[in-house]
Parts: structure tokens; C-alpha cells; sequence
């Protein structure tokens, strides 16, 4: 896909796949593309060329909020929870991608409402469970620590029960021990649910050691694509990254 803000090209046909069930890492330096790649494929925006499919659903042609229904789910890299909610009703926001009640049937209450009601505060239960949220389940979002904050977006993400997740710096802001122990999480993750992961990350450590294959964007480009080990070695990366002649 290509896309421009302007003069400026934030994406130069750049092509890849996240085979299903696989970890993929996307990097690159600072501006180069990743957020972009991902607010197109979650259709924030809208690229001036190329296709994004999803299985058999050409993303272009669903508008943004049909997107979680089609089992998509995002991690922003700044966080986006809602402060003054708590942490198990922020959680609770992700299950709008997969309940069906709309506001009738809710009114009505209808026998299938209350069934998937219930459902759903146990999938939000696990997710407390999983993510070791219980303890601050009634607190409101803010004022708690930064990584606490970073497990309530994965439990939002995954109630919704994603085929695909996308994580947008998922380590940011983690300290030493705070990314060994997300790396752990992000591959238990996967096993567990089953999904595939689009992973964007400046820590080097954490993609290289999480990622089947790794895609590096340099100005809208992509210059390299690979398993860690290729990619580690490939003097391209190696000079986007240092500036200098590999
Ligand atoms: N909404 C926007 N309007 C104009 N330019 C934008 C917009 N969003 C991103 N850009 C530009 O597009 C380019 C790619 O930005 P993008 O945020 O995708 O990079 P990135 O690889 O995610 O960088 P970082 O690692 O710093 O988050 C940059 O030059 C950026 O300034």
C-alpha cells in the first residue's frame, strides 16, 4: 500500500503478510511508517493505493467501526483508556466488538440478552484473571502505574476475543523486568488465543526474541524482511538503524 499526507509519503508500496497464528514484527526508525501502516489497517486512514485483506474481507471496503467485528483488535501506543472509569469497565468497552445486544433487545430484555450478559462478565472476569487485574478491578484507570495501565489495554483487546491483535509499542514505557515479563505474556498470548500478532516495538530485545518474522520500514519503505536472524544481519537494517555503511 502506498499513503501521503500531503507531499509527504508516509508508506511507499510496501508489501508483507502476518501468516495466521504467527508473531510478526514490524520496526524501523522513528517515523517511518508503522503507526501509519496501522491506522490504515484498523481504517483510521486511508491509503491512496494498494489493498489490505483480511483472510477472504478486503479491508478498504468496511468503514472503521466494522473492523473489531471482523476480529480485529489494537493497543495504542499511548494509552487510550478512560481515566475516570474503572479498570473492569474499561475492560468491558472491548466487548462491543462481540456481543450482539443493541439497545432493543437490551430494553426488552430478552432471555438471549441476560445469557449473553452473563457471558460476558465471565470473559471479562478472565481477562482480570489472566492479566493479575483482580486486585485493582474497582479502581478508576488513573493514577495507576504505567504498566498496569498497559494490561488493561491487552485485557480490553483480548475480551473481544481477536483473530488478529496489533500492538503499538507494547513496551514502551516498561521498565527492565516489566519487557521480559511481556515478552513471556505476548507468546502465552498467542498460544492461548490463538491469535495472530502485528507487533510495532522499538525494543530490539522484545521483537527479536518474541517475532517469527520481522518487517522493517525505513521512509515509507520496506527495506528488509526475515526471521530475526536475517533480518539482524542484513547491512540495509543495519545502516537505517546506525546511519552509517554496514
Ligand atoms: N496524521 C498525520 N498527518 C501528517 N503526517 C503524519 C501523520 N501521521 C504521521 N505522519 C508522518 O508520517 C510519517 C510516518 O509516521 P508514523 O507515525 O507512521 O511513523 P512511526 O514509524 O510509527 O514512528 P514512531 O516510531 O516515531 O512512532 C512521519 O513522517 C510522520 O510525521
Amino acid at each position: 500500500m502506498s499513503l501521503r499526507f500531503g507531499g509527504l509519503v508516509a508508506l511507499d508500496g510496501v508489501s508483507f503478510d502476518v501468516p495466521a497464528g504467527k508473531i510478526l514484527g514490524l520496526i524501523g526508525p522513528n517515523g517511518a511508517g508503522k503507526t501509519t501502516m496501522f491506522n490504515a489497517i484498523t481504517r483510521l486512514y486511508r491509503p491512496q493505493a494498494g489493498e489490505i485483506w483480511f483472510g477472504q474481507t478486503n479491508l478498504l471496503g468496511l468503514a472503521p467501526h466494522e473492523i473489531p467485528r471482523l476480529g480485529i483488535a489494537r493497543t495504542f501506543q499511548n494509552l487510550a483508556l478512560f481515566p475516570s472509569m474503572t479498570v473492569r469497565d474499561n475492560i468491558r468497552v472491548g466487548l462491543h466488538a462481540s456481543t450482539k445486544a443493541d439497545v432493543f433487545s437490551q430494553a426488552l430484555r430478552l432471555p438471549w440478552v441476560g445469557r449473553e450478559e452473563r457471558r460476558a462478565e465471565q470473559v471479562v472476569d478472565e481477562a482480570i484473571d489472566y492479566l493479575g487485574l483482580r486486585a485493582v478491578e474497582r479502581h478508576p484507570a488513573a493514577g495507576l502505574p504505567f504498566g498496569t495501565l498497559k494490561r488493561i489495554e491487552l485485557a480490553r483487546a483480548l475480551v473481544a476475543r481477536p483473530k488478529l491483535l496489533l500492538l503499538d509499542e507494547p513496551a514502551g514505557g516498561l521498565n527492565h523486568e516489566e519487557v521480559s515479563a511481556l515478552g513471556a505474556l505476548i507468546r502465552d498470548i498467542r498460544e492461548r488465543f490463538d491469535v495472530t500478532i502485528l507487533l510495532v516495538e522499538h525494543h530490539m530485545g522484545l521483537v527479536m526474541s518474541i517475532s517469527d518474522r520481522v518487517v522493517v520500514l525505513d521512509f515509507g519503505k520496506k527495506i528488509a524482511e526475515g526471521t530475526p536472524d536475517e533480518v539482524r544481519r542484513n547491512p540495509e537494517v543495519i545502516r537505517a538503524y546506525l546511519g552509517v555503511e554496514a
